[in-house]
């Protein structure tokens, strides 16, 4: 099967302007933000300022005005936001892996359906290797949702994605459902894997924590409008300006990055 981009060759992602609306309801005001190829993009705030909505916005699952784009090196060619090889290259990963896996499909259904819609070849051996990518092996093929722990199902959802070889990962809240050793378990798994095949990630959390373990820089949101964008660096060392951040700091217990570490 013909890859989608070269090894080595990571994407980014370009917003311009992204405005998201329901009705007379402002979800995302005017938002632009750039995820530069293999870097990891956080995006913060309280429930309901926009956050997963920019999400599904980029994946066509929102109704948008502005613009995305991908970002690649000089030469490279991209596909278009909205085409089916764009839709096979920026893969999502939803918070409840329990509702986002068919309850009535075993694993090896699960995975098999992207490789259908996308028409790609030698299925047997892509399930296998993208369960010992996400470190649950070959055993679990024709289990079902219900026969497995809440990390070992996120595990699923994750390999469900990266069966498509995507370069760019869209995480909503992935580890949020989860007990605390268990959500450090597929952080570090994600981790792993952004670092290996070398993606982008764009990861929406309202644990600072979290995000900042995982994420370069990161958005801060707040009813639909950008707040700050901050390096975690900057978080970590609570050089945040905004009153709203210094906020969500506080409510994120201090805000302790050992906590996922
Ligand atoms: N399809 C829709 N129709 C109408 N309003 C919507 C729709 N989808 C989202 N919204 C509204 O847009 C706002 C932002 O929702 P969104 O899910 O992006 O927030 P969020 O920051 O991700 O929150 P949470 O952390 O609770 O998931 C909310 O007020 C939500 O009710």
């Amino acid at each position: 099967m013909p890859s989608l981009t070269s090894p080595g060759q990571s994407v980014g992602l370009e917003v311009q302007h992204l405005h998201v609306q329901y009705g007379d309801f402002v979800a995302v005001a005017d938002t632009s933000f750039q995820v530069l190829p293999g870097e990891s993009f956080g995006i913060v705030g309280e429930s309901g300022s926009g956050k997963s909505t920019v999400l599904r916005a980029i994946c066509g699952l929102a109704p948008k005005t502005g613009t995305v784009q991908l970002l690649g090196q000089a030469g490279q060619s991209l596909p278009a936001p909205g085409s089916k090889p764009f839709r096979r290259l920026v893969q999502m990963v939803f918070q409840d892996p329990y509702g986002s896996l068919h309850p009535r499909h075993t694993v090896d259904r699960i995975l098999a359906e992207p490789l259908v819609i996308h028409g790609l070849d030698d299925e047997q051996a892509r399930i296998e290797r993208a369960l010992d990518e996400v470190g649950l092996g070959r055993g679990f093929r024709f289990r079902y949702p219900h026969q497995l722990s809440g990390g070992q199902r996120q595990r699923i959802a994750v390999a469900r994605a990266l069966i498509l070889e995507p370069q760019i990962l869209l995480l909503d809240e992935p580890t949020s459902a989860l007990d605390a050793s268990v959500q450090a378990e597929v952080l570090n798994l994600l981790e792993d894997l952004r670092q290996r095949r070398g993606l982008s990630f764009i990861m929406v959390s309202h644990d600072l924590a979290v995000v900042t373990h995982l994420c370069d820089r990161l958005m801060v949101m707040q009813r639909g409008q950008t707040v700050e964008l901050l390096s975690s660096g900057d978080l970590a060392a609570h050089r945040v300006t905004d009153p709203y951040t210094q906020n969500l700091m506080l409510a994120s217990g201090g805000f302790r990055r050992s906590a996922v570490g």
